[in-house]
């Protein structure tokens, strides 16, 4: 039987290295297709199609929607997720039945992600196929849910994909309860489209009662809300049961006890920390970089110093408020449409604030947010 063409997709590419450049062979179909393919930015498209793009044919892809699929050996190819990713060439992929694999990364995957930076992250679902035991090629990346990500645009830089849960932890004290750092982690989750939870740890050294009016608001927006404490080991199993089959970033500020609570769940969790020593012209520095960190009754989380820091998370003021949602119904009642509920007249989220609708902390996190004022 003769054997099946591969097929082919012709696309108009973002240039990425420079090879020799085919002139006025394309088609204008499929180049309408590629260009959403890509979503060039406005000032990308209007520069010569010879300085910024050119024709390729990429054998064994096809279209689906907007998307390149790369094609890949049914037969050969293992599904898994990237652990970690150093420098986006050398990649830990732990596959379905457990194994790893160091991976390098197959050039066209580079040259059709839309950004070569970000081509293959961190928590990537991706096909690869061995090359023997230990080592392996990745061959395509599926579509990305749940992005965590520092920058903006073309600039943006992704730190971890398919996440779908954010664990904000806090500490009752020691250090105190910051509802205004909380509600910075919420707006990333929210931007990130990620679930919260709000975890707030070291219940021991405090009378819990104390946290149930704060707590309750978090939960009637829509967080999980759990309270733990390492001490005693209250809250631990219902925390393990919120983390179980989900991939969660824990994020909260430096000794509340994330690092206690990774081990409270699974033993020697914490310590599995990446870090790599890099050489660079300034010496040699120690890079930690972003790990998944599997959890044994399934799912996997992350804890990194990167992505602990949220404040780096660039959320422009006017964005702020979508995130918070209890805000919603007021908004559309102030009198001007652009109000940004900080002294306009009569803004209708500020009368909420003044009628309890909306909790005062909410609203000061909010203001501070909105007005850069981080202190
Ligand atoms: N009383 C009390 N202390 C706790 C609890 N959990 C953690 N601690 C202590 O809090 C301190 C900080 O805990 P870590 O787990 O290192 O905190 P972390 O959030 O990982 O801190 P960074 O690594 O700096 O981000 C340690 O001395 C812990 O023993 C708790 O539930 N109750
Ligand atoms: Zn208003």
């Amino acid at each position: 039987m003769a054997k099946k063409p591969k097929p082919q997709l012709r696309a108009n590419l973002l240039k990425n290295r420079s090879t020799r450049q085919r002139k006025n062979d394309f088609t204008r179909d499929v180049e309408v297709d590629a260009d959403r393919v890509f979503e060039l930015k406005s000032s990308e498209r209007v520069r010569g199609r010879n300085e910024m793009s050119r024709k390729r044919t990429i054998s064994g892809a096809t279209l689906d929607g907007n998307r390149i699929v790369l094609e890949i050996d049914p037969e050969k190819a293992l599904y898994g997720r990237v652990l970690s990713s150093v420098g986006s060439t050398q990649c830990t992929v732990q596959v379905e039945d457990g194994r790893r694999f160091m991976c390098s990364v197959r050039r066209i995957v580079r040259t059709v992600a839309r950004e070569t930076r970000n081509a293959v992250v961190a928590g990537d679902k991706v096909w690869i196929t061995a090359s023997d035991e230990t080592t392996g090629v990745i061959e395509r990346v599926e579509p990305r849910e749940g992005v965590l990500s520092r920058g903006h645009q073309n600039r943006e830089h992704i730190l971890v994909a398919n996440v779908s849960q954010m664990l904000i932890v806090g500490s009752a004290a020691q250090p105190n309860l910051k509802p205004a750092l909380i509600d910075r982690f919420l707006v990333s989750a929210g931007k990130g489209g990620v679930h919260p939870i709000v975890c707030v740890n070291k219940i021991d050294l405090v009378d819990p009662v104390e946290l149930v009016s704060l707590l309750g608001w978090y939960s009637q927006i829509g967080c999980d809300v759990v309270m733990t404490s390492v001490t005693t080991g209250y809250g631990v199993d219902r925390l393990r049961q919120l983390l179980k089959n989900e991939q969660t970033v824990f994020a909260g500020q430096s000794g509340v006890g994330k690092s206690s609570l990774l081990n409270a769940v699974q033993p020697g969790l914490s310590l599995q920390t990446g870090q790599v020593s890099e050489v660079t012209q300034k010496g040699k520095h120690t890079t930690r970089y972003t790990q998944l960190l599997p959890l044994i009754e399934g799912g996997w989380v992350v804890d990194t110093p990167g992505i602990r820091q949220m404040e780096l998370w660039d959320v422009r003021p006017e964005e702020i408020e979508g995130y918070f949602v209890e805000f919603r119904p007021f908004v559309a009642l102030c009198r001007f449409p652009s109000c940004r509920h900080y002294r306009e007249e009569d803004c209708a989220v500020i009368r909420a604030v003044q009628m309890d609708l909306i909790p005062r902390v909410r609203y000061e996190s909010y203001l501070r947010m909105m007005l850069g004022d981080d202190a």
